[in-house]
């Protein structure tokens, strides 16, 4: 069970009255405002926008909005009193309706621009003027910049109306896609994975949308009819939401000089970049090439064990385009991503990833998405010939870098002080082989079993019946590998009770979570959520926002299993084509 945490709740802020003093638009002192833009943000109409870092957007509210969901962590850290999500004023402003907020909070949001990358590549026809100046948070609207509990904190809506980079769609995310990144984002901070946050969700009770999605039980690759879905606005929070897709419109217009203050603003994000995320990593007072440098290289330590975290816990992004990856080294955008349920390296539950993206792929996409941060950067290092062999350097030395954060991560999932390459070579090879649940085998280790008996939970397929000389073979192999693996762990002999490996297995445990976000809990999860019924996505909520205990034996026998057969290949429920 969860223990309440004892806290001074005289402190805690009740209503949008007492959060307003803590508003602070710092971002609006060191950023630009597009000069096109009117500053009541009412323009929403599709257009290109060809300088200034943001576009100042009134959000258009959903209608009849009705509370779902917040994040109790969220709001503790914060210091938000935990019935602030029921209240009506903040219902108003988080389902994008900013007309009546207090001053000095602003009644008008903001959207920025962006360029993306695929795998390294520069992309601009996904622009509609195919110049790239008409892309960037076409449906994401920021409303606030506050220090909280002395912390500073971006609040951003999602689903918030258009903007003018949403490209003639209709800026609104559905109840589905909504209540996934609600859920992803807090499982994803419990795993201890750095993460966007979530803070709210509400839903439409009368405004819906139709999306392209798939009949029930459909083995369609592509979604095979339109549906309607109520809308909603879920709010996302995190340091910046800065992107190295958005560095890169900026780093390129530079490059192209495409007009005279394009060096300057690409200076200007960068620096504002380092005070929201790499503040005390980086001395302010340092000159800008040294800032750089210090730069990349701590991107580079964030990013790859990012990516060695999700490979931990069994998560695949799905869609890690330069525009989906965080500056700041955490996880943002849970659009087609999933955890994997049964091991397979090229894993990629978006049928349009494909296996650049996938799985085991991951460490090889950001080194992609790392070669773009750095082009980015390079314009600022005009001739400064020392920075720049430093910057390549760094750029170079990414694969050495990712495969020591592998290497760790490998070693913590199989409870080894030291990397292990031929065990790990082994295991790899038997996991492939044998069908098997990718955290219920990680967990079940984490036992230390004497035999195998236990880890046969996690395989998809009985290994004894009728399975004849092969099943024989592999499950002599496992038997084998097992018994090695026990050896190199230090435990051979020790038995149950020993101090040893009870530390050991509580060590494992902590790294090898029970609970993941496994997506048939989840479409339970949003179809009774469309219904109005929010027991099951809060249930799930409590559950997974704790995936390292054991938990009660009705969460465990519930949620504790592997993936039906019946659900294998199942459009929406084992790939999606989009996730909108
Ligand atoms: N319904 C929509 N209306 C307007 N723009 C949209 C809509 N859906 C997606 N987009 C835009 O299309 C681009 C690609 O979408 P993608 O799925 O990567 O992002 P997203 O899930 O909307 O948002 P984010 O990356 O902010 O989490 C983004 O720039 C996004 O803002
Ligand atoms: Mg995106």
């Amino acid at each position: 069970m969860k223990q309440p945490l004892s806290r001074d709740t005289s402190l805690e802020v009740t209503n949008l009255e007492e959060l307003a003093p803590m508003a602070d638009y710092s971002l609006m002192d060191s950023l630009n405002r597009d000069p096109d833009a009117t500053p009541d943000g009412v323009d929403h109409r599709p257009r290109q926008v060809f300088s200034g870092h943001y576009v100042p957007v009134r959000p258009t509210p959903i209608e009849t909005p009705e509370y779902v969901a917040h994040s109790e962590s969220l709001f503790r850290e914060l210091g938000f009193a935990d019935s602030l999500g029921q209240s009506d004023d903040f219902i108003r402003m988080f389902s994008g309706d900013l007309s009546l907020v207090p001053e000095p909070m602003s009644k008008v949001g903001w959207a920025c621009g962006y360029a993306l990358s695929i795998y390294g590549t520069e992309y601009t026809q996904q622009c509609p003027f195919q110049t790239g100046n008409g892309y960037g948070d076409g449906r994401a609207i920021s409303v606030l910049e506050a220090v909280l509990n002395g912390q500073r904190w971006e609040m951003q809506l999602k689903g918030g109306g258009q903007t003018p980079y949403c490209r003639g769609a209709d800026g609104r995310a559905v109840l589905r896609s909504s209540v996934r990144e609600f859920l992803a984002q807090e499982h994803m901070h419990a795993l201890g994975v750095p993460t966007s946050r979530s803070l709210s969700l509400y839903v439409s009770k009368t405004e819906r949308v139709r999306r392209p999605w798939y009949s029930e039980g459909s083995h369609s690759l592509d979604p095979d009819q339109l549906i309607s879905e109520p809308v909603a606005i879920s709010t996302r929070a995190a340091p910046s939401f800065i992107r190295v897709g958005q560095l890169e419109l900026f780093g390129r217009r530079a490059r192209k000089q495409e007009h005279p203050r394009a060096l300057e603003e690409l200076e200007q994000l960068v620096l504002h970049l380092i005070d929201r995320e790499y503040n005390g990593v980086i001395d302010q007072s340092l000159d800008t090439p040294t800032k750089i440098v210090m730069l990349a290289r701590a991107f580079r330590s964030r990013l790859a064990s990012l990516v060695a975290n999700w490979i931990r816990v069994g998560y695949c992004q799905g869609n890690f385009n330069s525009d989906n990856c965080a500056a700041g080294g955490f996880t943002l955008d849970y659009g087609p991503f999933g955890f994997c349920e049964v091991f397979e390296p090229f894993y990629q539950p978006w049928t349009g990833g494909g296996q650049h993206f996938s799985f085991l792929n991951q460490p090889a996409a950001a080194e992609r998405n790392f070669k773009s941060f750095c082009s980015a950067l390079r314009p600022l290092l005009g001739a400064h010939e020392d920075e720049l062999a430093q910057l390549d350097e760094i750029h170079s030395g990414f694969p050495e870098v990712m495969q020591a954060e592998m290497e760790r991560m490998w070693a913590a999932k199989l409870g080894l002080e030291v990397f292990d390459s031929e065990l790990f070579r082994e295991l790899m090879m038997l996991m492939t082989q044998t069908p098997v649940d990718y955290s219920v085998f990680f967990r079940e280790l984490s036992s230390i079993p004497d035999d195998i008996r236990s880890i046969e939970k996690s395989f998809y397929r009985p290994m004894n019946e009728a399975g004849g000389a092969e099943s024989e073979g592999l499950l002599k192999r496992w038997s084998e590998w097992l018994a090695k693996w026990r050896s190199q762990i230090g435990i051979d002999g020790a038995g149950n009770g020993s101090r040893l490996r009870e530390e050991l297995s509580r060590n494992m445990k902590l790294v090898n979570p029970k609970y993941t976000m496994r997506e048939w809990f989840v479409v339970t999860a949003y179809q009774q959520a469309a219904e109005g019924d929010y027991r099951p996505l809060r249930a799930l909520q409590d559950v997974l926002t704790q995936p390292y205990a054991e938990q009660s034996n009705s969460v465990e026998s519930h949620y504790y299993r592997l993936k039906p057969l019946e659900l294998f290949d199942l459009g929406g429920l084992s790939h999606y084509s989009c996730s909108s």
